[in-house]
C-alpha cells in the first residue's frame, strides 16, 4: 500500500493582480493556480515584468490580489485578520536581489532584528543568532558591518535573517541576481541545505534557467502575469512544451548557440533537411545510435554538439547530429529513430535565430 504523505503548503487558486497607473490597467498576474507542497523546491522562471514578484508577494500578502484565494498550511490568509496575518507572515521568510540589510547595524544585529519583538532573553536571542550563522557560514563575521561584506556574504546574513523567526516556506525573490555565478551556485548550495536539513519549502523566482535546474524540483514558467506551463523539473527539461519554456531550456543546454554557430559556419543548407536532434533521458545509450545509423543503413552521423547533464540523479542528453547519405537511407534512419527510445526533432534551417 502506498500513502500519500505530501501536504500542500501554499495554494494559490485563480489569482489576478491588477494595478491601475495613470492611464491603464496592468495586469501583472492573470488567473494564476499553482500548488506548491511541503518540504518541495519550487523554481517560478520567466522574463522580467512577467509577474514573478507579485505572484510571491501574494503568498504572505504583502500584495493582495483582486481575485482568488491565497491558501497557506490548509488556512485561507485573506480571512485573517491583522494580528494573525502578521503571525502568518512570519512563518514565511524573504530574501532579496539587493539583501535589503540595515547597514548601521552589525551582521548580528540585522540577523537579531527580527527576533527583537519575541519574548526571548538576551542569551536566547544571542544562542539563536549565532546558531543561524553558524549555519550561514559566517560566525566570524558577527560584528562586522555590511559595507564591510561581499555580495555572496550579504546574500548569506539575509538568509540567516530570514530563518530567524524559524519559517516553514522561504521565498527567494531573484536572490543570486546580482552575484557572480560561483557565487551563484554556493548561495544556491546553501538554500538547497537549508531546505534538505531544516525541512523548509523553498519558493525560488528567477530569470535564469541554470539556478531553476541546480536546486528546484519542480518549475513553473511565467509569461505576462500567467503560468504558461508547469511541472517537475524532469517535465520540463525533457519535454517542454511551450516555446517559451523550450526557450529557457535551449539556452541553458547551450543548444541555442549551438544552432547559431552552425548556421553561421555554413555546415547546412536551407534545402537539405539532414540536421536533428535527439534527446536521451535516463540511461539510453548514445553511442549506439550513431553506430546503428551507419551499420544498419549506411548514414554517417556526425556529432555537431552534445550535452549531457544530470537532474536529479536522471541523465538528460541533447545531440545534433548531421547526417549524410542518399535521401533514401537518411529516410530509413529517420523512420528508425522515430521508432526508438530518444526523441527526435528534424531542425529546419529556417527555425534557427541568428542574432
Ligand atoms: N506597484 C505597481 N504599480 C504598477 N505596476 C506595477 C506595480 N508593480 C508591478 N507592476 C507591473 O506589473 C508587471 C509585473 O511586475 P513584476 O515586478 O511582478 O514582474 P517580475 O516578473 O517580477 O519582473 P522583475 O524581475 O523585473 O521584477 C510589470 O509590468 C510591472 O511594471
Amino acid at each position: 500500500m502506498t500513502t500519500n504523505t505530501q501536504t500542500n503548503i501554499i495554494e494559490l487558486k485563480n489569482v489576478a493582480v491588477h494595478f491601475q497607473t495613470s492611464d491603464r490597467q496592468v495586469d501583472a498576474v492573470q488567473d494564476v493556480s499553482l500548488t506548491v507542497t511541503a518540504g518541495d523546491v519550487y523554481g517560478i522562471i520567466g522574463y522580467s515584468g512577467a509577474g514573478k514578484s507579485t505572484l510571491v508577494r501574494v503568498i504572505n500578502l504583502l500584495q493582495r490580489p483582486n481575485q482568488g484565494e491565497v491558501w497557506v498550511n490548509g488556512q485561507n490568509l485573506m480571512t485573517f485578520k491583522p494580528a494573525a496575518l502578521r503571525a502568518a507572515r512570519r512563518n514565511i521568510g524573504m530574501i532579496f536581489q539587493h539583501f535589503n540589510l540595515m547597514n548601521s547595524r552589525t551582521v548580528f544585529g540585522n540577523v537579531e532584528f527580527p527576533l527583537l519583538d519575541l519574548k526571548m532573553s538576551a542569551a536566547q536571542r544571542t544562542e539563536k543568532v549565532n546558531k543561524l550563522l553558524d549555519l550561514v557560514g559566517l560566525s566570524s563575521m558577527a560584528q562586522s558591518y555590511p559595507s564591510q561584506l561581499s555580495g555572496g556574504q550579504k546574500q548569506r546574513v539575509a538568509i540567516a535573517r530570514a530563518l530567524a523567526n524559524d519559517p516553514q516556506i522561504l521565498i527567494s525573490d531573484e536572490a543570486t541576481s546580482a552575484l557572480d555565478p560561483q557565487t551563484t551556485t554556493d548561495i544556491l548550495n546553501l538554500l538547497a541545505d537549508v531546505n534538505r536539513k531544516l525541512h523548509i519549502t523553498i519558493v525560488i523566482i528567477t530569470h535564469e534557467m541554470d539556478a531553476i535546474k541546480q536546486i528546484c524540483q519542480h518549475v513553473a514558467v511565467m509569461d505576462q502575469g500567467r503560468l504558461i506551463e508547469q511541472g517537475s523539473l524532469l517535465d520540463i527539461f525533457g519535454h517542454p512544451q511551450q516555446p517559451l519554456t523550450k526557450k529557457f531550456v535551449d539556452s541553458s543546454t547551450q543548444l541555442t548557440p549551438a544552432l547559431q554557430e552552425i548556421k553561421k559556419s555554413g555546415l547546412i543548407q536551407p534545402h537539405k533537411q539532414n540536421l536533428i536532434e535527439l534527446k536521451f533521458l535516463g540511461n539510453s545509450a548514445q553511442e549506439p545510435i550513431v553506430v546503428a545509423l551507419y551499420k544498419k543503413f549506411q548514414v554517417e552521423a556526425n556529432i555537431l554538439f552534445s550535452n549531457i547533464e544530470q537532474l536529479q540523479g536522471t541523465t538528460v542528453g541533447i545531440m545534433l547530429l548531421l547526417l549524410n547519405g542518399t535521401n533514401e537511407n537518411i529516410n530509413a534512419a529517420w523512420q528508425y529513430l522515430q521508432q526508438s527510445q530518444v526523441e527526435v526533432k528534424q531542425i529546419k534551417y529556417s527555425e534557427i535565430e541568428v542574432d
